[in-house]
């Protein structure tokens, strides 16, 4: 160790020692205190306030913080160590902050400082504050051990430039099965995104492997953080592509100290609203659809069934049919409840209906009216005298207004959508000329699947829009943030109806266009969001740098996009991080087991701890998983339906590997059959190229695919076997 490093070192553990002894002090006092568990509710508010301290000092007690900035404030004198921690850690005695909170206004300075001997800024509750920066410090502290001492920046050294030392320190480390919270090495724009302001529609493009996913769990935590007498994070909800990527990511909020907040997929939320009265069609039937080549490969225009229903086109056509339906509820008929009782006019109904209860949703407003027909029925038998004749007339009454309410059929969202597509005559709130307007195919299959109560992807948005429509959106079900991510797979008829349950439009929604495999039900552009906000309303961002996979992964990726007929609109940066050059190997059919299993072998015996197999389809990767099972290698085989993903070694299909990572990919089958020269291919092949972290190989048998037939370059080696 160098001696300046030695002394860096000394005096780090000197302040460490500190600070455990404050973290160890405070948190004896809270234990002394026993916990409260009376009925008293200042108390138990109090009660919570100190166990959610004693958690955090908890949390603190091993890692105390992980960075440390030496910042002269203009006027200052001389510059203060500022450490940075994942929790605040006040001095008792002095309120003089030991640790400062990562998510706090100062702290931002050390994510945003990129160099350079210029002032610097930053944002406070009482405006701008101005300096200097002396010294950017990461501190690795593992169960209490000072484990390393790395300067990123020292204004006094040679260099006025943010080295990427320490950064690259962590992308060199393995992965387990978890995603992982990066507060120790946020970069600037990322941090820019996760303390972007909360009222607007943050749409952030990101390459593959930029930290989308990661940098938005970090912006719920700041989003609590600071806003935190407007947002709670049990009013918070997270959107991912499928239960497993939800597993996947599910350590990285209670890592920043966060709970609660709801994450979940479209399709369990929607069918959860709809009080699962529809079952969703088989996922993995759907997929296979999708995703087969050849001959029978279906086409994806704007005819396709989530492309149709997912646009806002389809959206304005329900509302036109939602329009037609209040103008034709009421039954256009008077009603009497008994012969020789007032007769209340329809217009009177109407009236109540069209005016009184306005502002209510269409199914509660008939709630609402024939409640109302029920008091007036009530003030009509209170005429009536005679006892006997009294109840005759009030049995009378509730026969008629049975058969009246008949006349104004009650729906539930499913019920009210299949009237919509069922063959034969047609609902009377629904024209010829509305019906006309769908495509036959769209309708027909539509119908089939609905006949038994069996909807498809694409149908929950409208459905919810319907169900909306009918009961409204209670408080419960509205959100302080929405959280979309892998959001080029959503629809802009979904992203329409999240906006009606998100208040202000406080969104985060992130994705990829070059991985927008499904685009079957996806976008195309990201102005098909936009334009859904309002460009005053909506904040773009690109992140175009990738930290998940070596240098060579990156360029190697980026040549199958530019393979692709329509180009990419933006390429992934790499940062410094090189590895081995990406292998493409031909391999022989009849060997191809055994040749995984010898690869995976040398893969393990190295330092890779994570290994991926990705096949085009899951037919083949079950095909795969039995024969290396049976060769005694435990593997793990991912389907439509898995929930968890366990690490170690994993046979997926490429489309389902979407969001996760792996030390090392094998993809196999990498020829021309299964991965042709169209754009969907090479997003699709991006898609599996771009999970691996430190180790990527392409094995073909035949013709390799035209997508990597002529990459060269010295990030590719070629091979004639494996
Ligand atoms: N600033 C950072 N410091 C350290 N690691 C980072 C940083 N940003 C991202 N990473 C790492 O890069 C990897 C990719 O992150 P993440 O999965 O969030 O990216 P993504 O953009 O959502 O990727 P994809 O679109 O491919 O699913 C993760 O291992 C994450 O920990």
């Amino acid at each position: 160790m160098e001696s300046s490093m030695q002394t860096a070192y000394e005096e780090e553990m000197r302040r460490l020692e500190q600070t455990f002894a404050e973290i160890d002090r405070q948190l004896a006092v809270l234990q002394q205190i026993p916990p409260y568990t009376g009925t008293d509710h200042t108390e138990q508010v109090l009660e919570s306030v100190r166990e959610s301290r004693r958690r955090s000092l908890a949390a603190a007690q091993s890692e105390p913080y992980f960075g440390r900035l030496d910042f002269q404030e203009k006027g200052q004198t001389s510059p203060a160590p500022l450490y940075i921690g994942k929790v605040g850690v006040e001095k008792d005695a002095s309120q003089e902050l030991m640790v400062i909170d990562w998510r706090a206004p100062v702290a931002s300075l050390f994510y945003s400082f990129t160099g350079g001997s210029d002032p610097v800024q930053y944002d406070s509750p009482d405006g701008l504050v101005e300096g200097l920066v002396y010294l950017k410090r990461n501190l690795v502290i593992r169960k209490q051990i000072l484990q390393r001492v790395v300067d990123t920046f020292d204004r006094s050294g040679d260099s006025m430039a943010v080295t990427d030392e320490f950064l690259l320190y962590r992308l060199g480390e393995n992965k387990d099965n978890k995603l992982r919270d990066i507060v120790s090495t946020i970069q600037s724009e990322q941090d820019a995104i996760i303390r972007a302001v909360k009222n607007s529609a943050l749409i952030i493009q990101g390459v593959a492997g930029s930290g989308k996913t990661t940098v938005a769990l970090h912006r719920l935590a700041y989003l609590l953080y600071h806003y935190r007498d407007q947002v709670r994070a049990e009013r918070m909800i997270i959107f991912a592509p499928n239960r497993m990527f939800l597993d996947y990511i599910s350590s990285v909020l209670p890592e920043l100290g966060v709970g609660h907040i709801q994450q979940t997929t479209f399709a369990d939320w929607a069918l959860d609203l709809l009080d699962h009265e529809p079952e969703l069609a088989d996922q993995a039937e759907r997929l296979r659809y999708w995703f087969q080549t050849g001959a029978h490969r279906p086409v994806i225009d704007d005819t396709a069934p989530g492309r149709w229903k997912g646009s806002t086109r389809f959206l304005h056509w329900l509302d036109e049919v939602l329009g037609q339906y209040e103008r034709m509820a009421v039954p256009d008929s008077d009603f009497t409840p008994w012969d020789g009782a007032d007769t209340l006019r329809a217009q009177m109904i109407r009236q109540w209906y069209d005016v009184e209860n306005k502002h209510e949703p269409l199914m509660k407003r008939r709630e609402r009216v024939i409640a109302r027909i029920k008091r007036w029925m009530d003030m009509q038998s209170d005429k009536v005298w005679a006892a006997q004749l009294k109840k005759e007339c009030k049995k009378k009454g509730a026969a008629r207004l049975r058969q009246y309410t008949k006349l104004w059929k009650e729906y539930s969202p499913l019920g009210f959508y299949r009237e919509l597509f069922q063959a034969g005559s047609l609902p009377s709130f629904l024209s010829q000329e509305l019906r006309s307007r769908l495509p036959e195919d769209l309708l027909s299959a539509t119908a089939a699947y609905l006949k038994k109560k069996r909807v498809l992807q694409e149908d929950l948005a409208p459905l919810l829009y319907i169900r909306a429509k009918f009961y409204g959106i209670h408080g419960e079900l509205t959100f302080d943030h929405t959280v979309i991510d892998e959001a080029q797979d959503f629809s802009p008829f979904q992203i329409a109806l999240l906006n009606m349950h998100t208040r202000s439009q406080s969104f985060t929604i992130l994705g990829d266009l070059s991985q927008g495999i499904h685009e079957y039900q996806g976008i195309r552009a990201w102005n098909e969001f936009t334009d859904l906000f309002g460009a005053d309303k909506t904040a773009y961002f690109q992140l175009n740098r990738s930290y998940r996979s070596t240098m060579e992964i990156i360029y190697f990726a980026n040549e199958v996009l530019r393979n692709a007929p329509e180009q990419p609109a933006t390429l992934a940066v790499p940062v410094f991080r090189s590895g081995a050059p990406v292998r493409i190997a031909q391999t022989d059919h009849s060997d191809l087991v055994s040749s995984l299993h010898l690869a995976i072998n040398r893969l393990l015996a190295g330092s890779i701890e994570t290994v991926a197999i990705l096949a085009r389809t899951g037919e083949r990767c079950k095909q795969l998983h039995t024969q290396l099972q049976a060769r005694g290698l435990r593997a793990n085989l991912i389907g439509a339906d898995h929930e968890r993903y366990e690490g170690g070694i994993t046979v997926v299909p490429a489309f389902m590997a979407k969001g996760l990572e792996f030390d090392a990919v094998i993809v196999v089958d990498a020829d021309s059959e299964h991965y042709p020269a169209s754009t969907r291919d090479a997003k699709l092949l991006y898609v599996a190229c771009t999970r691996a972290l430190h180790d990527l190989q392409l094995w073909y048998s035949g013709e390799a695919s035209p997508l990597i037939a002529d990459i060269a370059g010295d990030f590719v080696s070629r091979h004639s076997s494996t």
